[in-house]
């Protein structure tokens, strides 16, 4: 039997991990009410049971949708990260089968950089010594190691949004700015790239990290990282615990080479709220520790559920893929009265040219068509007349090379 659009209220949303509900709700107000909604990330044991029926499935950063997931997955049409980091899929294992990745790559930008700049500050006081000093009832008052931002060099490592729009904020505040990124970025207002990574270290008083978790940045900040900053300086990392040798950075912190440190994201995680946070960086007083919360604040968290709720839909309504991490980025208007195809094939040569000539042998009109490839797979949306779509599709999804074919509606 071919597989054709199914009846809105029967499309099942795994959410995990507790997205904002402004997810559930544009869902719900678009009918789409088959919602699993999970507050946790699950263990892949679980995991894989509930993934079983569903077509969408919206995570955090816990959950990892690696190959064997996939395979539990039978019916998954599309992943959701609820977040800027896409890490955590195993990005392959959905392009081979056909699924788009969706992602909410600017809706915590602002909320990162914020907590950032208020943690430099809060360092270069020595505030989070004091403020556990006032607690204990003691009473440090003195201006020793005490600093103001204003006139401090900061360096940014990674100046895409988050790294750039962090410049612009603290050039605000006075700062100057230098940063290290791959590629060569436009500077914001007067920071200045710096080409040589250790050049930057050995230059900054404060260095954040906003790199994505790739092979190339896995361990990036090591012993000669750290050996290489300046005396005194601080190190932020809320971009991925994979990015900095953490064992290396307790060293480095005791040591005194460092001043202080303010770490978001950790090598181990722990699954949920009620696990226990392990770390060697753990009662250290000049190290503020933060449960990976660089992003969470509602407006970002609520803004996350909207945009990513929204890729679903219309995804799922008429086929769109714009700002898929993974796949061909394709949007066809809606067309009205005829019935709409999707076909994910393997990226090789001819495959339009065999649809076109299915669809030329027997008769059957192209009202629309749209196809992107990128190195792996093409996605090609055609609409056909209502009557020729079931045979159209019967016929197309026989290609070689077809990964998954529906009619959509
Ligand atoms: N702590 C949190 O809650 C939180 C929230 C949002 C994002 N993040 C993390 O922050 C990362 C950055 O976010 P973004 O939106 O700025 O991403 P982005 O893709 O806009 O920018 C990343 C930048 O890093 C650069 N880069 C890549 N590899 C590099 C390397 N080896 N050396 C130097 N630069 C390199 C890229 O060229 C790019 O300019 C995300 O990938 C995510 O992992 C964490
Ligand atoms: O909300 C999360 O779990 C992840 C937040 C952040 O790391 C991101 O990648 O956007």
């Amino acid at each position: 039997m071919p597989e054709i659009s199914l009846d809105k209220s029967k499309i099942r949303f795994l959410l995990l991990e507790g997205v904002h509900p402004s997810a559930v709700d544009i869902l719900k107000a678009s009918g789409y009410t088959n919602i699993d909604y999970v507050t946790t990330s699950l263990p892949p044991e679980e995991l894989k049971e509930r993934i079983a029926d569903a077509r969408f499935v919206g995570i955090r950063s816990r959950t990892q949708l690696t190959e064997e997931i996939f395979d539990a997955a039978k019916k998954l049409c599309a992943v959701g990260c609820f977040c800027i980091g896409t890490n955590q899929v195993e990005l392959p294992a959905a392009t081979r089968r056909g699924i788009p990745v969706f992602n909410a790559p600017y809706s915590n930008t602002r909320s990162v950089a914020e907590l950032v700049l208020a943690e430099a500050i809060l360092l270069l006081r020595g505030i989070p010594e004091k403020n556990a000093v006032a607690h204990e009832g003691g009473w440090q008052k003195t201006a020793a190691h005490s600093h103001e931002i204003r006139g401090k060099k900061l360096g940014i490592i990674g100046y895409g949004n988050i790294g750039s729009q962090l410049s612009i904020m603290a050039e605000a505040l006075g700062m100057e700015v230098h940063f290290y990124d791959v590629v060569t970025k436009l500077s914001m207002g007067n920071a200045t790239q710096v080409n040589d990574l250790n050049t930057l270290l050995g230059m900054c008083d404060i260095v954040s990290l906003h790199v994505p978790e790739t092979r190339d940045t896995q361990w990036m900040f090591d012993e000669a990282q750290f050996a290489a900053m300046k005396d005194n300086s601080i190190l932020i990392n809320a971009s991925r615990g994979s990015v900095v040798v953490i064992e290396a950075l307790a060293e480095y912190l005791k040591n005194g080479k460092l001043l202080g440190a303010a770490i978001d994201v950790f090598p181990e995680e722990p699954r949920g709220n009620d696990d226990e946070f392990i770390s060697p960086l753990r009662g250290m007083k000049n190290v503020i520790l933060t449960p990976h919360i660089g992003g969470s604040t509602q407006e970002a968290q609520e803004n996350i559920g909207r945009e990513v709720a929204e890729k679903f839909i219309m995804y799922s309504d008429i086929g769109t893929t714009l700002s898929s991490v993974n796949f061909p980025e394709v949007a066809l208007p809606a067309h009205p009265g005829k019935h709409r195809l999707l076909h994910i094939h393997q990226n090789i040569p001819g495959i339009l040219g065999q649809i076109n000539q299915i669809l030329s042998d027997n008769s059957i009109n192209i009202s629309g068509q749209y196809l992107q490839t990128n190195e792996s797979v093409g996605y090609v949306v055609i609409d056909v007349d209502a009557e020729h779509s079931e045979m159209a599709m019967q016929k197309i999804r026989q290609i070689e090379g077809t990964i998954r074919c529906r009619v959509l509606y």
